[in-house]
């Protein structure tokens, strides 16, 4: 087993072409031994599997600088700069994250989770060691679908210019989560499959010059217009043209081809782009079938390639369901996903209503924008963006949607801890960031019913609207499709008390509900509020009970600086309360990876929680 001779980088290095080809064999191995348990990113590792470790060969990390875009297949990375071991810990609380981590290894040179950042920061590694007068490499891989976000051309715009010393290689499956998208996906795959894409000048030149007489005139025509000659026959001439030396595209499972172009492009003087063909899901056949269900799965068979069936249904197919069954009455409805079709449950919306469907590719400020062009001319977009990255399009919507008060629904999924997926998933600011723009309504369903009430309730409704819920399944087994509008603005009361208020965000309310239940049983009686409306809020409805029992608090799946809690605590003070109030959510910090029920727990945000904060206050007592 060569695998367990490998601590470091260096040990790869005493290898032979043929042991690493054996080492390869072992690690794809040991990816589907320990990911079937521990569920992950499976797909992308397999297919990076020849690449790490000809990258890890070839270079010398941590003096050269590896920049993993997205980071999710880092897995293969981390075997071989010494986390084999922690492998088995993947992405569980306290074990090893699912993406690169500083905090683990000198090798993780800079963390990501968030696509298409890796050329930019691997620009800055790069115009540093410049400034510093050093030697060292800088390499950004990065994937066919992290082309497609927008700030990927950003860099490469920058570099080409620039002319600095940096590697990116495009790490081309042909997949992002699902099929890639996009004219650029399309100029890609001409690069892999076109013969006369593969020509060089010189094959033209050669095959001009054997036609007799106008030949040698037709070249030296072509040779005028360069541009056309080279962009229709020198490979990646999109590349060249922003400066960049195209290499490729070259077989990314074959070590030796791997290792000389690697070699070559580490000598280069410029930007150099690397192109790079893999197959995503590599190695284990259910994976290369289906590699968008392999992409990021959970805990699976490894025989079958089948993971346990789920029962209840998810916010996400119940969204999707409801979507379809509004569609079909109101023909003005679109759908838009930026490359999460299926993660944001539209698959089977693009399939019933294809031309009522867009996929914009990992572009979320794109999405908005193209959203709010979409509604100015009639059209009633839905975009279902996870909450996290919707934080990418923050000016989008304050400029060019609320600004101009455009009707929009964005259904944020993965709102709330996300868990495995960790810091830069976890989907806890949207509170925080949408409920201080101007004309926003901001929901948050308890359950799954309620998220269909309030995406009919959206269409009455006008302006920009976020509706927020958590991954995964909800509390109810059978979903009612056919709850009535909401009232705009207006909140629930669940539970009377006469003790204190606890004013609850989405499915929280049945943890509050759970603690009133054993509060009761300690003779105090909570009300419970369910706030539907994070924005506006239902400013009678917690007054009044507010005023009625001086101990409100309150709860939300959202870091509680500039939140729901904030929200309340702002009207309170501005209405002259005089009682006592306390904020839960996700405290001041950026909150790991591990099962959400887990990381609910290391910070209270569930109903034992609400009972120590009532402790800590006194209120039992009182
Ligand atoms: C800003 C942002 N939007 C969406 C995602 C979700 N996401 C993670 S990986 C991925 C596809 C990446 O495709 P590619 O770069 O080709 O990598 P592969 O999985 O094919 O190796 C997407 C859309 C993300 N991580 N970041
Ligand atoms: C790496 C990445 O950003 C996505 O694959 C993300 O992990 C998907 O999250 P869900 O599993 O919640 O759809
Ligand atoms: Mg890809």
């Amino acid at each position: 087993m060569f695998l367990e001779t490998i601590m470091t980088p260096s040990d790869l290095k005493k290898l032979t072409f043929d042991q690493m080809e054996r080492l390869a064999q072992e690690i794809r191995s040991y990816l589907l031994e320990v990911v079937s348990r521990t569920g992950g990113h499976l797909a992308p590792n397999l297919g990076v599997v020849e690449l790490s470790i000809a990258l890890h060969y070839v270079f010398n990390s941590p003096q050269d600088k590896i920049i993993w875009d997205v980071g999710h297949q880092s897995y293969v990375h981390k075997i071989l700069t010494g986390r084999r071991e922690e492998l088995k810990t993947l992405r569980q609380f306290k074990g090893l994250s699912g993406f690169p981590k500083r905090s683990e290894s000198v090798h993780d040179c800079f963390e990501t989770g968030h696509s298409s950042t890796s050329i930019s920061a691997a620009l800055g590694f790069a115009l540093a060691r410049d400034l510093k007068q050093e030697k060292n490499s800088v390499i950004a891989v990065i994937g066919d679908g992290a082309l497609t976000g927008g700030m990927a051309y950003e860099a490469l715009n920058h570099a080409g210019q620039l002319g600095t010393r940096l590697i990116v290689i495009l790490n081309d499956n042909e997949m992002s989560i699902t099929r890639n998208v996009g004219a650029m996906s399309g100029y890609l795959s001409r690069l892999r499959t076109d013969p006369l894409y593969h020509r060089s000048k010189e094959d033209v030149r050669e095959v001009l010059q054997r036609i007799p007489n106008i030949g040698p005139k037709m070249f030296k025509a072509a040779e005028r217009f360069k541009d056309s000659v080279k962009y229709l026959l020198v490979s990646g001439m999109l590349f060249e043209e922003l400066g960049f030396t195209y290499l490729g595209p070259i077989d990314g499972h074959n070590l030796r081809i791997l290792n000389q172009v690697l070699e070559r492009a580490r000598l280069l003087p410029g930007p150099v782009l690397l192109h790079v063909k893999t197959i995503k899901g590599k190695g284990y056949p259910p994976a290369e079938k289906q590699p968008n269900k392999f992409h990021g799965i959970g805990p699976f068979d490894l025989k079958t390639g089948k993971t346990r069936p789920r029962r209840v249904p998810t916010f996400t197919e119940v969204f999707g369901k409801a979507v379809i069954k509004i569609a079909e009455d109101h023909p003005e409805l679109v759908a838009i996903t930026a490359a999460m079709s299926e993660g944001t449950g539209l698959c089977e919306f693009s399939r019933r209503y294809p031309r009522r469907f867009f996929d914009v590719g990992i572009a979320e400020q794109h999405a908005v924008t193209m959203a709010a062009g979409l509604a100015q001319t009639g059209c009633l977009p839905v975009v279902a963006i996870y909450s996290t990255f919707l934080q990418r399009a923050y000016d989008q919507i304050v400029h060019d949607v609320a600004l101009q008060n455009l009707h929009i629904i964005f259904a944020l999924d993965r709102a709330g801890i996300v868990g495995e997926d960790g810091e830069t998933h976890q989907g806890v600011f949207d509170l925080s960031y949408l409920r201080h723009i101007p004309r926003m309504t901001v929901m948050a369903p308890r359950d799954q019913s309620e998220l269909v009430a309030m995406l009919k309730s959206s269409l009455k409704y006008s302006g920009p609207i976020a509706i927020r819920y958590p991954r995964g399944s909800g509390p109810q087994e059978e979903v009612d499709y056919r709850l009535p509008v909401l009232p705009f603005g207006r909140g629930e009361l669940l539970r009377e008390g006469e003790d204190l208020v606890i004013l609850a965000v989405g499915p929280l309310v049945y943890q509050a509900l759970e603690a009133a239940e054993q509060l009761s049983m300690k003779g105090k009686e909570a009300a419970v509020i369910n706030c539907r409306f994070v924005k506006p809020l239902d400013e009678e409805l917690i007054l009044e009970w507010s005023n009625r029992t001086k101990k409100v608090i309150t709860i939300e799946e959202n870091v509680i600086a500039g939140g729901f809690g904030s929200a309340v605590l702002e009207l309170l003070a501005d209405r002259g309360f005089n009682g006592e109030a306390a904020r839960m959510g996700i405290p001041d910090s950026f909150l790991g990876h591990g099962a959400p029920d887990l990381l609910c727990r290391s910070i209270g945000l569930n109903a034992a929680g609400i009972i120590d904060l009532i402790k800590s206050k006194g209120w039992l007592d009182s």
